[in-house]
């Protein structure tokens, strides 16, 4: 299993001053190391996240073609519903991002009683959650408290509902299939919620080694993203992960549910190297965080005249949208 920590996030929401920092000390040191942390007493409420996934399995019941109404069409917009093997055509999920500003696809409530409302408030919940994760890293940063807050007030980040349908075993075992191949998370940073049947592994150290990180009941699992790993000139580490089969009895896996939130900066802002130490040489270039979006977005559903690489952090590749 991977070594990641479990940390109670209420010291940080409740707590004073001397407490504060050190979930956020704890919160730093994880990101910098395996670059997942789980965090329990987070917040969001045990029922808001139940109620979540019962919208998430509503919406996947759905017929196929009425899904298909709702289908995401344009990376700059990344919202709607992607049907299977639509992204990573080796991978075996479907999915329906929301969004808070653009939710043009979003089942409306004739069409899906009460799902907009539900899920707009998982929603505000996971902005929170993960707004007060990111004062942690400004902290640490020797950086203002608000930092994140301040880049974040026109973004829209992406709720992203997920199934992995039940499926043989020995079609996800495939070499080169997954139920999502490996790839890092390419914003900020990203909240996850899993159910209880498993399969989600990381790479901490890059090596190609891959090991466990399990559901864990009441927590959140939180990971860095590309972005984040940029903006601290790689001091918090943007890891690969992937899902691959569970290991539960049977050649049929059961579905799988989970609910990543993904969080991004306003389109215009630049993420240009953070350095703390005297002469220290900027790893990356400056991107501007809607370009670095749409691009990602683009390269991972093979859209507009960008070649489809399938999710995965592609090295040189942001030369294609670094700022000179
Ligand atoms: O389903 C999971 O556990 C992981 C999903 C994920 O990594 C992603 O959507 O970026
Ligand atoms: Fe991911």
């Amino acid at each position: 299993m991977a070594n990641i920590p479990v940390v109670s996030f209420a010291p940080f929401l409740q707590g004073n001053e001397q407490e504060r920092r050190l979930v956020a000390k704890q919160v730093y040191e994880a990101f910098s190391t395996v670059g997942f942390i789980y965090l329990k007493d987070h917040g969001v409420s045990g029922a808001s996240v139940e109620q979540v996934f019962n919208e998430s399995k509503r919406f996947f019941s759905l017929p196929l073609d009425q899904k298909l109404k709702w289908r995401l069409s344009d990376a700059s917009i990344n919202q709607g519903y992607t049907a299977d093997g639509a992204e990573g055509v080796n991978d075996h999920k479907e999915c329906y991002e929301h969004r808070r500003f653009r939710n043009e696809l979003c089942p409306n409530d004739a069409e899906l009683k009460d799902f907009k409302t539900n899920i707009d408030s998982f929603y505000n919940n996971c902005l929170t959650l993960a707004l007060n994760i990111l004062k942690c890293l400004a902290i640490m940063m020797n950086l203002e408290e608000d930092y994140f807050d301040r880049i974040t007030t026109r973004a829209d980040p992406q709720l992203r509902l997920l199934h992995y349908p039940a499926i043989p075993r020995s079609e996800v075992d495939r070499p080169g299939h997954s139920r999502i191949g490996a790839h890092s998370d390419f914003g900020l940073c990203t909240l996850l919620f899993q159910d209880n049947i498993g399969g989600l592994q990381i790479d901490p150290f890059h090596t190609g080694e891959f090991k466990a990180a399990p559901p864990i009941p009441d927590t959140v699992l939180v990971n860095i993203g590309d972005l984040c790993q940029r903006l601290t000139n790689g001091r918090m580490k943007s890891t690969m992960h992937r899902v691959v089969s569970p290991q539960v009895a049977g050649d049929m896996l059961p579905d799988r549910y989970s609910i990543p939130f993904f969080v991004h900066p306003d389109p215009e802002t630049v993420i240009d190297p953070i350095t703390l130490e005297p002469g220290e040489p900027k790893l990356y270039k400056a991107v501007r965080a809607g370009e670095w979006r749409n691009y990602n977005t683009r390269r991972n559903y093979g859209f507009e005249g960008v070649e489809r690489t399938g999710l995965g952090r592609v090295d040189g590749e942001e030369a294609r949208v670094a700022l000179s």
